[in-house]
């Protein structure tokens, strides 16, 4: 795959079920971000349940729309960063540290919304990434992400503990 491919179609099959952004969560987003120049840029087109009040978007999903665009545009930019394509090995996997959301306007549910981001910073093992959402060309959310590069711990604390309750 090359940088043609969504960000999200490299993401190695162990981390490809977030309910964001995995291409293998058939109840999730299924986000698809790719660059234009040095912003990034996924585009989505909110269902009718996405509702918050009658007519506009459910802020919830912007948040996660922001979320998991931000990580995606942040493992994107650590390859560009090291002048790789994000099929090859090692892989950069990362997760929200942090989320911040900010909501301008209500955003209409009818129509595509296009999410674009920019990476801030690239610190270490953290990118900092800014990211905006457009329902008909007008800005209604702007949001910043800390993006951590995931620890190999956080696979072994998703295990059940021997002997845990499992439900
Ligand atoms: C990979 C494909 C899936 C993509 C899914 C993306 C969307 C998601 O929903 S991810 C799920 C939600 N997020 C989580 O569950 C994360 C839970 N938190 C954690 O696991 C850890 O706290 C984690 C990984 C973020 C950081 O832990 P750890 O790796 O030990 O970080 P640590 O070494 O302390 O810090 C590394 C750097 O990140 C910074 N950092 C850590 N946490 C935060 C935070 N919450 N806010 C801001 N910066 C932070 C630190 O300050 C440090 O920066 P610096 O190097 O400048 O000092």
């Amino acid at each position: 795959m090359s940088e043609k491919s969504a960000f999200q179609d490299n993401y190695p099959e162990n981390v490809a079920h977030c309910y964001g952004c995995g291409r293998l969560n058939g109840h999730g987003h299924q986000i698809k971000t790719h660059w234009d120049g040095e912003e990034s840029v996924t585009r989505y087109r909110p269902e009718p349940f996405h509702t918050a009040v009658p007519g506009y978007v459910y802020g919830g999903l912007i948040a996660s729309l922001i979320d998991c665009h931000s990580t995606g545009t942040a493992a994107a930019a650590m390859y560009r960063a090291e002048g790789r394509e994000m099929d090859t090995q090692p892989a950069f996997r990362f997760v929200t540290g942090s989320l911040h959301v900010d909501y301008l306007k209500p955003t209409p549910i009818a129509g595509p919304l296009e999410i674009r981001g920019r990476v801030k910073a690239i610190q270490g093992r953290k990118v900092i990434v800014e990211s905006w959402v457009l329902a008909e060309g007008v800005v209604t959310a702007r949001g910043e992400v800390t993006a951590v590069q995931m620890p190999e711990s956080f696979f072994a604390a998703a295990l059940p503990k021997p002997g845990a309750p499992t439900a």
